[in-house]
């Protein structure tokens, strides 16, 4: 399969979702909310990133529909997002920006050019056409556990009611340069709650917002952050391969979202939740998928900050 590059996966998906100007061109519907992450600073030993001091950190987030649609219902069978801007002492910044499938469904940039390129409108129907679903699937090993995770699971009835997964592996750093392979999760406080296969027929199809807001406003609402600790032989560069269920897993901390609003003019709004802004404590792997983010969400801030 001949590489492709950032800038035409981009350009496929706003072939495949319209353009809208000054607007993300995937996960563009979303939602932004303020709160803060406290580190727990056993995790120290691990990673010496300013995280896990133990000390409140602010979170700038964003809640979000997967896609370049942005009015795509609430009900629909595809991945929500949670991006997280840790704003850490003396200006430095880490990102997070995660998904609710605990796998991703592509091992290499080009299976996500020829998934956007699959699932484009056919001009006649309006609709994807099934047959080249069905030939992407067959040509394409490497998407099917987060498609069967997404057929077999109905999406959140709450964004405050999902998990959420970092899915790439990374690297914690300590204070003695010892590296940890680790990868992360956001472990909801309220519980895992699925719309039914009947609500999945019936919500209206803007419920998302409305009901992160409403739950902000009778509290906060919290996620434990999990994280996984990596052994010899477990993938490092595969995010669509899941580590064994038995690995030891950690508290790291928690994140308290206390408000959320409508994205328009919002602080998360014009930030891009690049995934490879890291502090000094936790470093990206060699994960193709991972490295490929930061160009794409460039090119993407680049276009939708400047007004395209
Ligand atoms: C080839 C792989 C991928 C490509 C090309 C891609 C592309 C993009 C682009 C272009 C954006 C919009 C950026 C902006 O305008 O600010 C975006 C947003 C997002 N992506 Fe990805 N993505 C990929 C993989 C992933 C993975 C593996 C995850 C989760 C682990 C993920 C989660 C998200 C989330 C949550 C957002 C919304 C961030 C926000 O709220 O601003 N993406 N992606």
């Amino acid at each position: 399969d001949a590489p492709v590059s950032a800038s035409q996966v981009v350009q496929a998906l706003e072939d495949t979702f319209g353009v809208h100007p000054g607007q993300r061109r995937n996960h563009v519907k979303g939602t932004c909310a303020l709160g803060e992450f406290i580190g727990n600073p056993e995790i120290a030993r691990y990673s010496r990133s300013a995280l896990f001091t133990g000390k409140p950190v602010p979170v700038v987030a964003r809640f979000s529909v997967a896609g370049g649609n942005p009015n795509a219902p609430d009900t629909a069978k595809s991945a929500r997002g949670m991006a997280l801007e840790f704003q850490l002492p003396q200006g430095h910044l880490q990102h997070m920006t995660m998904i609710n499938t605990p796998v991703f469904g592509a091992a290499s940039p080009k299976t996500f050019f020829d998934l956007t390129v699959a699932t484009r409108p056919d001009p006649k129907t309006g609709k994807p056409d099934p047959e080249k679903i069905k030939a992407f699937k067959a040509s394409h090993p490497d998407n099917s556990e987060q498609a069967k995770f997404l057929e077999t699971h109905n999406p959140p009835m709450s964004y405050a009611n999902s998990a959420y997964f970092g899915i790439h592996t990374f690297k914690f750093i300590s204070q003695d340069n010892k590296t940890t392979l680790v990868r992360w999760q956001f472990v909801p406080q309220d519980g895992e709650k699925r719309l039914s296969d009947e609500e999945l027929k019936s919500a209206a199809p803007n419920f998302l917002e409305p009901a992160l807001i409403r739950r902000t406003q009778r509290g906060p609402v919290r996620w434990d952050m999990v994280v996984t600790i990596g052994e010899p032989g477990d993938s490092e560069d595969n995010p669509t391969l899941a580590w064994p269920q038995e690995r030891r897993q950690i508290k790291a901390g928690v994140l308290t979202i206390s408000a959320a609003m409508s994205q328009k003019g919002a602080k998360c709004e014009p930030i891009n939740y690049d995934p490879l802004v890291m502090s000094d404590g936790i470093a990206p792997t060699n994960d193709p998928i991972l490295l490929f983010r930061s160009p794409s969400y460039a090119v993407s801030a680049g276009k939708r900050l400047s007004g395209q």
